[in-house]
Parts: C-alpha cells; sequence; structure tokens
C-alpha cells in the first residue's frame, strides 16, 4: 500500500499556475486543478481503485419506476454519521479505513482545500461511454445549503457539463445556432464544460448545488473505464 502514498502537492506552483477559479455569480464558484495527481500516481490509484473497490450497480427509484444505475458505485463514510439515501437506495457505508489509499488522496485533498474537512465519499465507475450522470444537483439536505464537493477523476477522459438551473442546454434545444452566439445572454454564462482529466480534481461551492445542475453524458468515443471521487461533508 506505500506504493501509492501520494506526496502532498508534488508540484504546488505548478498546481497554482493551471488552477482555474470560474465564478458563477450569485455566490456560486467552480475550481479547477488540471494536475492534482501526478500522471503515474494516478494510474496507481486508478487501478487499485478499479480492483479493490467493492462496485456496485444498485437499482434506483426513479419518478416511480426501477431502473438499474448507469454506473457503478461504493460509499465510504466516517462513523457516526446519517445514512446517505438517494432515489430510493441507501448504499452501505464502508469505512475510510477499508480502503487505506483513499485517506490517502482525502488528506491530499485537504492539503489543496485548507478549512475543508470532508467526511463522507461517493465513488462512481464508469465502464465506457454508455454510463452516465444524468442532469442532477447534489442537494440532499444533509450536506447543508452551501455544500463543498471535491471531484477527483482517474482514467478516460470525460466531459463534466454544468447549466444554470431552468436553462436549456444546447443539447436540448433545435434552433442550433453556433453556441458561443448564446453564451453572453446575462453578465454570467448559464452553460459550462469542463473535460476531466485524469488526475484532475474539481470543486463546486458556495450555492453551485442550489442554482446549477451538472451531468457527465453519455459519450460513445469515451471507450475506457473513468473513476470518480466526490468528496462531501455530511453535518
Ligand atoms: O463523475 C463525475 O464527475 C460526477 C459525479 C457526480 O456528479 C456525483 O456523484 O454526484
Ligand atoms: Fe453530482
Amino acid at each position: 500500500m506505500s506504493l501509492l502514498k501520494l506526496k502532498a502537492n508534488p508540484n504546488p506552483s505548478d498546481n497554482a499556475r493551471k488552477t482555474q477559479r470560474i465564478d458563477l455569480g450569485y455566490g456560486s464558484e467552480v475550481v479547477y486543478v488540471p494536475r492534482f495527481v501526478a500522471y503515474n500516481d494516478a494510474w496507481k490509484f486508478f487501478n487499485y481503485l478499479d480492483n479493490h473497490i467493492p462496485w456496485t450497480r444498485p437499482t434506483l427509484r426513479v419518478f416511480g419506476r426501477s431502473c438499474l444505475q448507469h454506473r457503478d458505485t461504493c460509499y465510504v463514510a466516517s462513523a457516526g454519521l446519517p445514512d446517505l439515501i438517494y432515489s430510493g437506495y441507501q448504499p452501505h457505508a464502508y469505512s475510510w479505513d477499508d480502503f487505506p489509499p483513499l485517506k490517502d488522496i482525502l488528506d491530499t485533498v485537504h492539503k489543496m482545500l485548507p478549512g475543508s474537512r470532508f467526511n463522507s465519499l461517493l465513488l462512481n465507475r464508469y465502464k465506457g461511454g454508455d454510463d452516465y450522470v444524468g442532469w442532477h444537483a447534489d442537494d440532499e439536505k444533509l450536506y447543508g445549503s452551501t455544500p463543498e464537493i471535491a471531484s477527483v477523476s482517474f482514467g478516460c477522459e470525460r466531459e463534466f457539463l454544468l447549466k444554470k438551473k431552468g436553462h436549456k442546454s444546447s443539447q436540448e434545444r433545435s434552433d442550433e445556432k453556433p453556441p458561443l452566439k448564446r453564451f453572453k445572454k446575462s453578465s454570467h454564462v448559464d452553460q459550462h464544460c469542463f473535460t476531466l482529466k485524469h488526475g484532475s480534481m474539481l470543486v463546486m461551492r458556495g450555492y453551485t448545488q442550489r442554482d446549477w445542475l451538472h451531468s457527465v453524458p453519455k459519450r460513445a468515443k469515451a471507450e475506457t473505464t473513468r473513476i470518480n471521487l466526490t468528496f462531501r461533508r455530511v453535518l
């Protein structure tokens, strides 16, 4: 396991230079750190997670219908927290001690975000371009009104989309004008797209879960597996 020990911020100045901070307006913000985990370390984590996490593909209840979730999942949480339930599904909460490398990643996240204290982690595995997560906000009450969510990605690059609630995304529109033309209606852009790189971290904070939706859509060209870790704080 020591092979997987992360050097905290292997190159802090590189991280600082490449970090993008996007003010979404009205108190919502996204921060993207493309090289949060060094490339080779990130592959070691990918292989560990792919092989050692007890992945499951649960059946969810959505709008009164049962359907298989379109990605594998697992949940890790500190002892004594209230249960997480989403779409009628209550995942078993594994302990951090079950997966020591996750504690190394958590430590590195905390070093990058001083003042943050995450105590739970939802893991996702997208086995190819047919796996996806649809538009949603992580606005469950147990995270409070302004949750910070730190999302670390390994493996296949996938697009991560954000759109303002109540806004139709370009993919849903039929009157196709060049996309950029629609981007300047108000002082703030109401759609964003990030290609989440292997070893990257994306942080959503402020009112992002209240005012925005996010998704990782299907992509025919995404042929390999992507693993994503979303660190959260249950209050
Ligand atoms: O895979 C991702 O990048 C996002 C996952 C996500 O939105 C979630 O688990 O709530
Ligand atoms: Fe989410």
